[in-house]
Parts: C-alpha cells; structure tokens; sequence
C-alpha cells in the first residue's frame, strides 16, 4: 500500500502502512500540499492516499503498488502521484470529484466503457471521475492490465483509478455502480443455474452497495439476466432507493431504432419514442404503436403492420444472437455505446417530448404492470439522476399480450431467486423458451 511520509515537508515515499495515529497531520500535510484525496480506508487501520491528477502537474510521486493480496482497492501507478494544480486550473470551474465503480471491469464491455467514462464523453467535460474497478482474483492481472492503458491515455479529467476485488473496498462512496461483471451461461447450463449463480453475485453487491456507497448511487445493472440481477441488487440494498437501480435495456432500444430507420429509409436520429417493454430476453417487447419517425407515428410511415409486429419485433429480440452468431463473442462496444446512452440520459433533461427506456422497479406504475418487479419502462429525466415514467402511452391488444408475456417471464424469474431476495424458498419453472437476447 502506498504510504506518505510525514515529517519532511517534501514528503518522502515508501512502501508501508500508515498508523491512525498519523492520519490527522497527514491530512492537514496533504492539504497543504494540494494533494487531492486523502481518505481512510474502511475497516482498518490504515490510509489510503490516492491523489488527483491535472495535466502537466507533477509534484512529489508516491510509491507505485497495485498488488494486494488482500484485495483492498489500490490508487494505481500515476494515479497514485501527488500533483499540484497550475495557477491557471486552480481558477478553473472543476466540478466535484465523482466516484464511479465498475464491475467485471476486466471484461469485453468494460473495456470500451471505461475509456468513454475516463474522456469525459459521459460526465461532461469539467467533470473529474475517479474509477474504482471491481474485479476477482481470476482477474486481477488483467485488472492491472486496463489500469495501465488508463495510464497511458493521459485522461485529464481521470484523477483517481483503484482496483480491488472487495466490494466492500471497491464500492465505498460510489456515486454511480455499472454492475456489467456476471458469469457467461455456458454450454448446457440452465438459466435456473444462471439466475442463481449470477444472483448471488448481485446479493453480495447490493449488501455491499447498501453498507459503503453513497446513499444516492445510482445502479445500472448490465450482467445478465439484468432486470432480476437488479431485482436482487435492490432487495439487498434497503437503505437505497428502489428507484436508483436500473436493468440496462438501453441497447435493445437503439438496435430498434436503427432497424425502424432501416425499414422507413431515414437516418437514425429521426426515429424517437421507442420503448422496449419487460425483460431483456427475447420476450422484450419493442414498442412500435407509440415510437414515432420525424415525429409521425411509426405505424403511420411503416405501414406493412405484420413487418412490424413479427419480422422487426423478432430481430429487435434476437439481435444479440445473430450478432454473437457473426462475432463469436456477445456484442461489447454497442453495450457500451448503450451504458453512456443510459447514464447521460439520466444526466441531462430528455428533449422535450421524448423518452428513453430503462428497466425500473414496477412498485407504483401507472401501467398496471405487476409489482415489485424490474421491468423496462418508458422514462423521463430532469438531468438529475432521477427519472418518471411517462403517462401518455397508447396501448393495443397486440402489445398488452406481448407485455404479459415478459412480465409472466419476470414473475417466474422472481420466484426463481427467492432464496436471494428474502422471500423465501425458491421455486423455479420457468417458461421453456424464455432465452437471453445471446441464446438461439
Ligand atoms: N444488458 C445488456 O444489454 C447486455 C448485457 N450483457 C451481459 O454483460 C455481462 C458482461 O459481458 P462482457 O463484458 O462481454 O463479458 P466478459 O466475459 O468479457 O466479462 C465479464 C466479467 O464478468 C466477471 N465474472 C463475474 N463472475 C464471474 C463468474 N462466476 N465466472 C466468470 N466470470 C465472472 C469476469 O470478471 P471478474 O473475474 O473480474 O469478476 C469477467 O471479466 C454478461 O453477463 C453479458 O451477458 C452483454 C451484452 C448486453
Ligand atoms: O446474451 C448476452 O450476453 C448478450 C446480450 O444480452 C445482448 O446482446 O443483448
């Protein structure tokens, strides 16, 4: 673990632990000395000193240490360098420090995501983020390995990078938690194994979340099966607000919306109001009879309606398949493109008249849809982080019939995980072609 020294006023380095005894004059040195973060770790004894990072501005370089066999989160190499702001950034309009984590950060998906997160292409351009990545003893080395390509990327708004495989260490004070980490089903697995073993994953994350994140993390859980990932997520978490935890259904919304501008002969950004219903499975209902292109209802532009309600509803619904069909892996960039989607659209007002859809818990909808589930939904956002579900939505007989169908799917699915949300003892029957958008 690094460790400052504190009786010269240049402070020298070494490897070490620091004693509590030391922590408030450390402190008060760091302060002084403009280092950026200076922060206790939970549950021992000891410091961590992981500082910020401006451009251009070295000062003093603490110890370089990733590895710990314990598993506590480590400020990893430059980002562990005490650096001192220039006169012209100390006038500079910083935003707060945002601390994210992530989850199977050594993976596919995190891959591309993370390099987004650290460029300020999602938080915004003054905003400084510090990423905390959750990995596993399987994957530490690799951990290590992206911890070093975010150094060599130079971020300027990347002030602090931690890796650890403690969610208890990783997730302290997270103020967002992409959950992306979950076990592939493999050949011959039984999506009742899935949902156990990937569920036990998210218990032991929603607890940890619950006792060390920020009280108002929000959660977007994007390993699968996400929406009863999430369901799990937030049932182990009470003192955090049902509301902050979404199942990432941003993905399947956009590969909608680029196959109804297939269809209608227009560029993407002219097709809006696309909601995907339910599960993210391929039960997921695409919403045709309320999305609109350049601001028409689709259903007056595209008005083959059997295209709609079977070839495209169809390959919204099997899209990860083909894709992993094709690639020979599951789609990771545009998982990716749809995790930015998803948090900027939380982060910034939706335009005025619009949408996005997100799996969200169903407790109070406007719907009718049942309870107490993760179900995805079309939401509206202020910008704050918060959303609302939107009330003016049309509904037919075709898409009432579609919605119960991912909404019995979800019901089973609870039942399955039972013994992982406190309700009891789990009883799994599940429909049999209930299937991730991946299977085939
Ligand atoms: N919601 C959506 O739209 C989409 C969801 N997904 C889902 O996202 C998840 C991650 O995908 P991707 O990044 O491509 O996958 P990868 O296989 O590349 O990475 C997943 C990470 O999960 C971690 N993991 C956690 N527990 C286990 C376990 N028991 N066995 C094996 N690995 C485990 C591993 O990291 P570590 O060892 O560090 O824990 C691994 O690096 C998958 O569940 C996938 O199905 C994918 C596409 C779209
Ligand atoms: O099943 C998978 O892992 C891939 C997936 O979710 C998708 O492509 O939508």
């Amino acid at each position: 673990m690094a460790v400052a020294e504190i009786s010269s006023p240049s402070y020298t380095t070494k490897s070490g632990l620091l004693q509590s005894s030391q922590l408030s004059s450390l402190s008060t040195h760091l302060h002084n000395h403009r280092c950026c973060s200076f922060r206790p770790l939970p549950r021992t004894q000891y410091a961590k000193i992981s500082c910020s990072v401006a451009p251009n501005q070295v000062q003093t370089p603490l110890p370089v240490q990733a590895e710990d066999p314990k598993g506590k989160p480590e400020c990893y190499g430059v980002f562990c360098l005490t650096y001192d702001l220039k006169a012209e950034e100390e006038t500079k309009s910083w935003k707060k420090l945002i601390n994210v984590a992530v989850s199977g950060a050594a993976g596919m998906i995190a891959n591309h995501l993370l390099f987004k997160l650290a460029s300020g292409e999602v938080f915004g351009p003054d905003q400084p983020i510090a990423l905390k990545l959750l990995g596993s003893q399987r994957s530490l080395q690799a951990l290590e390995g992206v911890a070093m390509e975010l150094e060599d990327s130079l971020f300027p708004l990347l002030r602090e990078v931690s890796i650890g495989i403690d969610s208890y260490e990783v997730f302290q004070d997270a103020e967002w938690a992409l959950l992306i980490g979950a076990k592939p089903r493999g050949p011959g697995m039984e999506r009742a194994g899935l949902l156990d073993i990937n569920g036990q994953i998210f218990a032991e994350q929603g607890k940890a979340l619950n006792a060390v994140a920020s009280r108002n993390v929000k959660v977007i859980v994007v390993g699968n099966p996400c929406n009863t990932n999430a369901l799990i997520c937030l049932k182990n978490a009470p003192n955090i607000p049902a509301k902050n935890f979404h199942a990432l259904t941003r993905l399947d919304e956009n590969r909608a919306k680029c196959q109804l501008a297939l269809k209608a002969g227009v560029f993407y950004d002219k097709v809006s109001n696309v909601t995907i219903w339910g599960n993210h499975s391929t039960t997921q209902v695409p919403d045709f009879l309320n999305a609109r292109i350049n601001g028409l209802p689709v259903v007056e532009v595209i008005k083959d309606r059997k295209w709609l309600e079977e070839e495209f509803t169809e390959k919204v619904q099997k899209r990860g398949g083909v894709l992993i069909e094709k690639w020979g892996r599951s789609s990771a960039a545009s998982t990716a493109v749809s995790i930015v989607d998803a948090i900027k659209s939380l982060v910034t007002p939706t335009p005025e008249g619009d949408w996005f859809s997100s799996g969200v818990y169903t407790t109070g909808n406007p719907y009718g849809i049942a309870e107490d589930i993760v179900f995805s939904m079309p939401c509206r956002s202020k910008g704050d982080g918060d959303y609302e579900l939107v009330k003016d939505i049309k509904f037919d007989d075709y898409l009432w019939k579609r919605i119960a169908k991912s909404e019995a799917e979800l019901l089973a699915e609870k039942k399955c995980v039972a013994h992982l949300t406190g309700e009891g003892i789990a009883v799994c029957d599940l429909p049999g072609d209930t299937m991730l958008p991946g299977e085939m």
